[in-house]
């Protein structure tokens, strides 16, 4: 278990981390979402023990990262932000020399070393200086080094940042494959890896804890959640066809596709009855959708205010 009381940290004036406590239990992948300088970054160091928090603490797998650094390092794996490592090293080297740090000998060592280069498929460019990497194969590399040791605990600040889609998708399969007995804490700014991996996400902004819910929730807080959305041929005679529902609070268009969207009365289920008019009116339609919420809208309703507040 990861577990944060009350953790706190203060540059001067700055108080960039601000009394967030949460606990994520083995089997969870919490995702970290907040804005640039929320506080992400800083949270994470304090967890994974690279900074003394000013006040507070955080405990991972019952070890107290302060008071019993060398137990708690050995339960988690760090994937810092930017994945700084020795860039005049190869990956081999490199890798080599993580498992030395570790401790990690015999058999075990050469397991270790041939899993963690297969499944961040490495293999091409093992011998090459680390600073001549792409972005996205240091990432990778930085991944390794981070579950050589196949710790419980996982702290990956930004994994997928830098990697093409196609990487990110490999990146974000191999997170789902490790969740499954691990505890996993990962920020991102992209909120569609807030669904592909994450079972409950935290939003964070001027350093302090705005929400922790499962993204479904998250996404029952946004106005367009129970809207329903659809493209019409003719949006005027939709219009006149939805004017009919009794349930419908208010409809908007969008004025480039002409995308039409109705929210529902508070309370009210609307699809069906969107639906019977439509068809009771031969209105024809291209697309016909219910909104689960728009995860996009509630991260800036959440933020926005405590940006506004004044924080860069
Ligand atoms: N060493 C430092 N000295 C002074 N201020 C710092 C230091 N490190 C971070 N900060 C400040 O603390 C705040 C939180 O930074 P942090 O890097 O944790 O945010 P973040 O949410 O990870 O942002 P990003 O998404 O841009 O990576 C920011 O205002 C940042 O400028």
């Amino acid at each position: 278990m990861i577990e944060t009381t009350q953790l706190t940290k203060r540059y001067g004036n700055l108080t960039a981390v601000d009394g967030i406590s949460f606990k994520v239990e083995p089997g969870q992948v919490l995702g970290f979402l907040g804005p640039n300088g929320a506080g992400k970054s800083t949270t994470m160091k304090m967890i994974a023990g690279f900074l003394a928090p000013t006040s507070g603490g955080a405990k991972v797998c019952g070890y107290d990262v302060e008071s019993q650094p060398i137990e708690a390092k050995r339960s988690l794996g760090y994937l810092p932000e930017g994945a700084p490592s020795y860039g005049e090293m190869t990956p081999r080297a490199f890798l080599e020399f993580i498992a030395d740090v570790r401790g990690i000998a015999g058999d075990a060592r050469k397991r270790r070393l041939d899993d963690v280069i297969g499944r961040l498929q490495l293999e091409g460019v093992l011998a090459q200086p680390i600073d001549t990497l792409s972005k996205g194969f240091k990432r990778r590399v930085g991944l390794a080094q981070a579950i050589l040791h196949d710790p419980p605990v996982l702290i990956l600040d930004e994994p997928t940042d830098g990697l093409d889609p196609n990487q990110k998708h490999e990146v974000r399969a191999l997170i789902n494959a490790m969740s499954h007995d691990k505890i996993i804490v990962i920020s991102t700014h992209i909120l569609e890896e807030v669904h592909a991996v994450c079972t409950r996400a935290v939003i964070i902004a001027g350093g302090k804890l705005l929400a922790d819910a499962t993204p479904a929730e998250l996404e029952t807080r946004s106005r367009y959640h129970g809207a329903v959305s659809l493209t019409a041929t003719n949006t005027g005679e939709a219009r006149a066809a939805l004017a009919r529902v009794a349930d419908i609070e208010s409809i908007e268009i969008d004025p480039q596709d002409h995308r039409i969207t109705a929210f529902p009365k508070k309370g009210r289920a609307i699809f069906v009855a969107v639906s019977d008019a439509l068809k009771a009116q031969n209105v024809t339609v291209s697309e016909l959708a219910l909104e689960a919420g728009r995860l996009d809208e509630v991260f800036r309703t959440i933020t926005q205010p405590q940006i506004k507040g004044g924080r860069a």
